[in-house]
């Protein structure tokens, strides 16, 4: 993508859309609903239950998820999805990851045509190995698909800290003559607020990885910490962890410095340095020896890492691409490895190079000058 101001001088976009519907009423998608309608939008969202739509309605809260955060009064929830999403400009998809695939195919049956969801999962799907836009795809053909990722707890947002993301969505030839009015710009545009900065980028498949793959490096630093190494280990997780997460992206398609974006580098940052994350904590658990079982008594929270740390292996056996890191942890959580062996074990691996593209074949250049 070439924004350049010397090609296609930046115009202003004046077409955010307006009526945004929000299918997921949890803590990421009553973060984007505040945010949305923060900016302005007029927000419906789509909720399971009863109680959450009349909280919503009446008391302006989601008891259930960030319960002592007030959300705007224009927020309107709905329980019927043809209601939330009939005469919206726009979507936005958050659920589990598992529950991608049926909301998409059951939105399909009320989404207008042309309309652009933005699919704010982090995960890829088991068996397919198929991205989450790329799910959704499968169902609602011919609408334009993306994605907000970043690093974005939902509390943090909802309560209107400074925070970042990127909106991603494919571009088209026009978009790229004109980017200011392309789908990513319009969203961008629609979800902006004075504390949620958003930029854009057209490398789907980079910024969908980042925001997957981070999320099994974050149980891993989690262990390590749990498991009582240092910080030295943790940055060396976070680095090569990336460096997973990078040439996963691009053996798929996508571009190695979208990693380094927000929703690649920022998100691991993030989810690696707190126990705000679900992930991260669950790994930390793990690592200080709590049966796995326990781990999830009493709180049948989303831990997409845990979820998605085999689909994630399965798709980089597929495309031939190490990933040691989420190996180690898909092995732990599977059973198959003990904890303290597997990480230390990451440490006795052979030397490889530093990018990975190096050729550590050609002579080296230091040894072959004659003295
Ligand atoms: N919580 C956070 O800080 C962030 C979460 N995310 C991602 O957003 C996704 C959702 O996470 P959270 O909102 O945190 O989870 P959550 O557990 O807080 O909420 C999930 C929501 O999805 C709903 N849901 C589940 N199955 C559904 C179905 N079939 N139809 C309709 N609704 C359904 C649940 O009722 C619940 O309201 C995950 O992939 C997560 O990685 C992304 C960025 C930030
Ligand atoms: O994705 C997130 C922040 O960007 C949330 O991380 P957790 O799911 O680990 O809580």
């Amino acid at each position: 993508m070439n924004m350049s101001p010397n090609i296609a001088p930046p115009e202003p976009t004046t077409h955010p859309y307006h009526r945004i519907a929000v299918i997921g009423a949890g803590s990421w998608g009553t973060a984007l609903a505040s945010v949305a309608a923060t900016a302005g939008r007029q927000v419906a969202m789509f909720a399971r239950d009863n109680e959450t739509v009349s909280e919503i309605n009446e008391r302006h809260r989601n008891m259930r998820y960030l319960g002592d955060i007030g959300l705007p009064p224009s927020i309107r929830a709905t329980q019927d999805m043809e209601d939330a999403v009939g005469a919206c400009d726009a979507v936005i998809i958050v659920v589990p990851s598992r529950a991608v695939r049926s909301v998409a195919a059951r939105l399909a049956l009320f989404i207008p045509e042309g309309i652009p969801v933005a699919v704010c999962t982090k995960g890829i799907e088991p068996v397919t190995g198929l991205l989450m836009t790329q799910v959704a795809e499968e169902e609602l053909d011919e609408t334009p698909l993306g994605t907000i990722s970043g690093p974005t707890f939902a509390r943090e947002t909802a309560l209107g800290h400074p925070t970042a993301a990127c909106v991603a969505f494919p571009f088209t030839y026009a978009d790229r003559l004109t980017p200011h009015q392309s789908v990513a710009a319009r969203f961008a545009h629609s979800m902006s607020t004075a504390s949620f900065q958003t930029y854009i980028s057209d490398d789907l498949v980079g910024v969908e990885i980042g925001g997957a793959v981070k999320n099994v490096i974050a149980i891993a630093c989690g262990m390590m910490t749990g498991a009582g190494f240092a910080e030295n280990t943790r940055a060396a997780l976070i680095t090569r962890g990336m460096d997973e997460m990078k040439a996963l992206a691009e053996a798929l398609g996508g571009r190695r410095e979208t990693v380094t974006g927000l929703s690649g580098a920022g998100d691991l940052t993030l989810t690696c340095s707190s126990t705000t994350s679900r992930n991260m904590s669950l790994g930390m658990q793990l690592g200080q020896g709590t049966p796995r079982k326990k781990c999830f008594e009493g709180r049948p929270i989303v831990v997409e890492g845990e979820a998605n740390a085999t689909s994630i292996m399965d798709l980089a056996r597929r495309v031939g691409v190490s990933m040691p890191i989420c190996e180690t942890v898909n092995a732990v959580l599977g059973g198959r490895a003990e904890l303290q062996e597997a990480f230390k074990n990451l440490w006795t691996r052979p030397i490889e190079a530093e990018p990975r593209a190096m050729d550590l074949s050609l002579p080296n250049p230091v040894a072959a000058t004659p003295v």
